[in-house]
């Protein structure tokens, strides 16, 4: 009697198909079996993928997912950095001879615009007036009609332009120069130094240029810490161009202390005609330090060093609370108008955002757009993000930066109403520009929220070490806010 099940086995068309054919040769049937045996580790594979994709996706659903916004410069990778030594402070050692060239392009590249905004003294006897050389700097210095803000999209009453350079102060006493090396025989032996510049923009960058931007300028995507080869302190992996480098700055330091400290050059920056970067008089006035042979970047070089975020870089951190490990993703972008098209993909999922506005940049304009004041900018961006529609459930946090050089820029007399017309005769005193610049960002935040969410402002440095160990950088109830966000559904107003 035939069992029925063999007898279906035997009809199934589909174990006909598959059944191997009668003539099959020992080799063939080799073959059949490890290609069978092959399309089963895949298969296992692909389940095991799938598998490891849903726990992933179970875990991540309370990830805290948090942007970094603002305006280039305003400081938001110096912020992702306090984050990383925080939490993962591993990860910051690891790359800190990374932070070397970087370092090194920020000392090269200021004492080539130096050199380049003296460049027509080598005309002229270097014992002769210096007065004859910032006049000529006063001519060739960008004018109002160069800068001018539009008064139609300004958000706060800021100068048409730069105050004119007949009005900055008038040097405190002539300029003496002649004594130790000439700036043109500083110049010189500099030269093999400077000329190093592009070469360590492109190891950096990678060779990427981005449209718009100033020349000398580097980008980098995040990882870019593999590019420079000196991830780790061993001599064998490090780079010939930065040891070349490093070189040429041991044996230069006497002329880059030379430049540095000389009288003209003292002179010019106080009166604001050379304009170096903020973060040039960091490491310039720690020359002997940087400049000497087996140089480590500390933790301050690290904060201070300056290199453009291009695009959105995510930084993942696992943050203990209560026992409890809550994964973050903070996303880093890059500030300038040219890429904040890439923002908005993040904007989606975002539990929340830091907003970081350097208050300091009253007097300073975007470098992509010299005629747009900062802090008009600044406002004007913030706007756009209290207003976005996909960002209208996300948790705001608003840290108002570079309370440290705003304090600096106070001190030195500068006047707050020759760049901000409408700050008017308002007292030029850190108390009162902060409150005035405070209450404008809290204003636009006001008009724009349907949802009345709460708004946390911070006066931050997030430079300082000292602060940032979530003492005076984020206040109780930020270092609160930002702790909630355990999971998705303790995102709710009530929480804060
Ligand atoms: N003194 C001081 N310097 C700061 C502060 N915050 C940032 N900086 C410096 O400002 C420079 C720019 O900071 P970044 O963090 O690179 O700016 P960013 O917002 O990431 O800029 P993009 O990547 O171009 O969008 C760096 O040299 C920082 O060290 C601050 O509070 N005080
Ligand atoms: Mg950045």
């Amino acid at each position: 009697m035939m069992r029925t099940s063999s007898i279906r086995s035997q009809e199934d068309p589909l174990s006909l198909a598959l059944r191997p054919p009668v003539t099959e040769t020992d080799a063939e049937k080799h073959m059949r079996l490890q290609q069978e045996s092959e399309a089963r580790r895949i298969s296992e594979q692909i389940d095991e993928d799938l598998r490891q994709e849903r726990e992933k996706l179970k875990k991540s659903k309370g990830d805290v997912k948090l942007l970094l916004l603002g305006q280039a410069e305003s400081g938001k990778s110096t912020l992702q950095k306090q984050f990383q030594l925080m939490y993962s402070p591993a990860s910051l050692e690891s790359e800190r001879m990374s932070w070397r060239t970087v370092v090194y392009f920020n000392v090269v590249r200021s004492i080539r615009q130096i050199l380049s905004t003296l460049e027509s003294w080598d005309d002229v006897d270097d014992g002769s007036d210096a007065h004859s050389t910032i006049d000529r700097l006063e001519d060739t210095e960008d004018l109002p009609s160069k800068r001018r803000s539009s008064p139609a999209s300004s958000q706060i009453g800021v100068a048409l332009s730069p105050p004119s350079p007949t009005n900055v102060q008038a040097p405190g006493s002539p300029i003496k120069s002649g004594h130790g090396p000439s700036i043109a025989d500083l110049r010189r032996r500099l030269l093999p130094l400077t000329n190093t510049e592009p070469q360590l923009a492109d190891r950096l960058s990678g060779g990427v240029t981005v449209a718009g931007s100033k020349k000398g300028e580097v980008f980098v995507r995040s990882g870019w810490q593999a590019r420079t080869k000196e991830k780790a302190l061993s001599v064998i992996d490090a780079d010939p161009l930065v040891d070349d480098v490093a070189t040429m700055l041991d044996q230069s330091q006497d002329e880059i202390k030379a430049l540095w400290e000389h009288p003209t050059v003292k002179s010019l920056i106080a009166n604001r005609k050379i304009k170096l970067d903020e973060w040039s008089e960091f490491f310039l006035n720690d020359i002997t330090r940087i400049a000497g042979r087996n140089y480590v970047p500390i933790t301050d070089d690290i904060l201070h060093a300056r290199i453009q975020t291009m695009g959105v870089a995510e930084h993942i951190f696992d943050v203990d609370i209560h026992g409890k490990t809550v994964t973050w993703h903070l996303f880093d972008v890059g500030g300038a108008r040219g890429q904040r098209h890439s923002w908005v993909p993040y904007f989606d999922d975002a539990n929340a955002i830091i907003f970081v506005s350097p208050i300091s940049a009253f007097d300073q304009y975007l470098e992509e757009d010299p005629r747009t004041n900062r802090i008009d900018d600044s406002l004007q961006l913030f706007t756009q993000i209290c207003s976005n529609p996909l960002l209208k459930r996300v948790h705001l946090v608003l840290f108002l930066n570079k309370t440290d050089i705003l304090k600096k820029k106070l001190d030195s007399g500068l006047s707050v109403s020759k760049y901000i017309l409408s700050y008017g005769d308002r007292a030029n005193e850190y108390e009162s520009v902060v409150q005035y610049f405070r209450a404008h960002f809290l204003q636009v935040h006001r008009r724009n929220n349907e949802n009345r969410r709460v708004l946390y402002t911070h006066l931050t440095s997030v430079v300082d070490t000292k602060a940032t160990q979530f003492g005076t950088l984020f206040s109780e109830d930020t270092y609160n806010l930002l702790h909630s966000f355990e999971s998705l559904n303790n995102l709710s107003v009530c929480c804060l």
